[in-house]
Order: C-alpha cells, then sequence, then structure tokens
C-alpha cells in the first residue's frame, strides 16, 4: 500500500485527479471503477477542469460505478446514477454507451448483479479502481460482517451506514435499506486501487484498513492483500495512523 498524506481535501482531490488522467493519457481506451459519496466530489471537480482545458479526453473510457441503492430510479437525485451524471458524466466527453451504473429498479436484481459481473469481464476488468471509505470500514457497501461476498450482490445496509448517508436524504425513513454493490473478488481484480478518505471521522476507519487487523470486519483492511493500492488522504484522516 502506498500511503500519501495531503494538507487538506482539496490537495488530496487534485491528486486524485492527476491519478486518473495519468491513468486514461497513458490508456485511452480505460476501464475506470468510479465511487460515489461526498469524498470523491472535489476529484471530479478537479477532472472536469482538465477535461475543459483539453489535458483529459474520456472519449474511450469505460466506466463501472461501485454500487447503487436498490429502489431508486436514475432520475431520483439520491441515487447515485443522478449524482455521477450530475457531478461528472454531463460535464465531460465519457460515451453514454460507455456509462455502466447497475439499476436498482429491476424486478430481477440477481440477474442485474450477475450481468454486471459478466460485463466487467467481458471489457476486461477494471484498470483503475476507485473507492472511498465508510466509517465502519465499508468499501463500495460492503458493509462488516463475518463474511463478505464476492460478486455484486444485493446487500442490507446497516443501521451506522444508513444513519451515515440519512444526511442525503429529507429523513431517516427515506434512505433505502438495500443496495447493490460490487463485490470484494469484483474490487480486488481491479489492476489498480485508490482510496480516498478526508477528514478526522474517518481517521479511525483508515488506521484499521492500514495498520489493522485483515478481517472481513473491516472490509477495506482487505485491500492490504492488493498489490498495487495507493491511499490518499488528508491531515486529519491521517492523524491516527501510527507511524
Ligand atoms: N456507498 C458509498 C461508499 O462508496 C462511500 O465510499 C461511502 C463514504 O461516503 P462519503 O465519501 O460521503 O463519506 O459512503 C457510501 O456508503
Amino acid at each position: 500500500m502506498r500511503l500519501q498524506v495531503l494538507e487538506n481535501y482539496k490537495e488530496m482531490s487534485v491528486k486524485a485527479a492527476s491519478i486518473i488522467a495519468s491513468q486514461v493519457i497513458l490508456k485511452p481506451d480505460s476501464n475506470l471503477g468510479l465511487a460515489t459519496g461526498s469524498t470523491p466530489l472535489g476529484m471530479y471537480d478537479k477532472l472536469v477542469e482538465m477535461y475543459e482545458e483539453d489535458l483529459v479526453n474520456f472519449e474511450k473510457v469505460v466506466t463501472f460505478n461501485l454500487d447503487e441503492y436498490v429502489g431508486l430510479a436514475a432520475d431520483h437525485p439520491q441515487s447515485y446514477n443522478y449524482y455521477m451524471f450530475d457531478n461528472f458524466f454531463e460535464m465531460v466527453n465519457v460515451p453514454k454507451d460507455n456509462i455502466n451504473i447497475p439499476s436498482g429498479i429491476e424486478d430481477d436484481l440477481k440477474q442485474v448483479c450477475k450481468d454486471y459481473d459478466q460485463k466487467i469481464n467481458d471489457y476486461g476488468g477494471i484498470d483503475l479502481q476507485v473507492l472511498g471509505i465508510g466509517k465502519n470500514g465499508h468499501i463500495g457497501f460492503n458493509e462488516p460482517d463475518n463474511k463478505l461476498r464476492t460478486n455484486t450482490h444485493v446487500v442490507e445496509l446497516n443501521d451506522e451506514t444508513i444513519n451515515d448517508n440519512s444526511r442525503f436524504f429529507d429523513s431517516i425513513d427515506d434512505v433505502p435499506k438495500k443496495a447493490i454493490s460490487m463485490g470484494m473478488s469484483s474490487i480486488m481484480k481491479a489492476q489498480k486501487i485508490l482510496l480516498l478518505a478526508s477528514g478526522k471521522q474517518k481517521a479511525q476507519a483508515i488506521k484499521k484498513a492500514i495498520n489493522g487487523e485483515i478481517t472481513t470486519e473491516h472490509p477495506a483492511s482487505l485491500l492490504q492483500l492488493h498489490s498495487d493500492v495507493t491511499i490518499l488522504v488528508d491531515k486529519d484522516a491521517a492523524k491516527l495512523i501510527s507511524k
């Protein structure tokens, strides 16, 4: 694991964007695994800026998002589909046909999950996977548990995650109780992983991810088993990491 501690959120976001841009410049048809949440917002802003300045071109890029809420249609403002278009896809030139986000509103969600993994495989796997981290160490929506699912699957969100994510909804009752998430093996199969964390509320989760034992009870700790992980954190998120 390579850890880089940046001065603040802005610097972390700029660094993350430059890593993605380098990936796309070196391999224009990269398959990018993308994440949502508040953490990557600054990275998407910077990437849009770089695209507008002609520093990067996404015309051959294919994207696969990590997760989506069950029950929220693509046009629901809190869906991850909406988030991705609102914060990134509307402003850059990733072709619409190259954008993959699991649909949480189909009747047969098992089939959606199966097809999603199949498509990732058909495209030759993910070159660079961006991840945020939950306060409880979840990545995507792989929640702490005594066992974790390998492939894309439907997951029951735990109370802490529902509570954390309720800040985006009018009321906690509006937060979906289930989501579709890429599984740990889908994530671990990515060639490279880029994990971002900002703020002191993430310090404990980052400490356990980097210095803690490898356990499914802290899904991000499994990243210690991957050979090419870069972790970008700001000073607040880094403050519990032992030297
Ligand atoms: N499913 C998402 C994760 O992919 C994200 O990493 C996490 C942290 O979000 P934030 O960046 O807003 O703290 O929250 C959500 O639950």
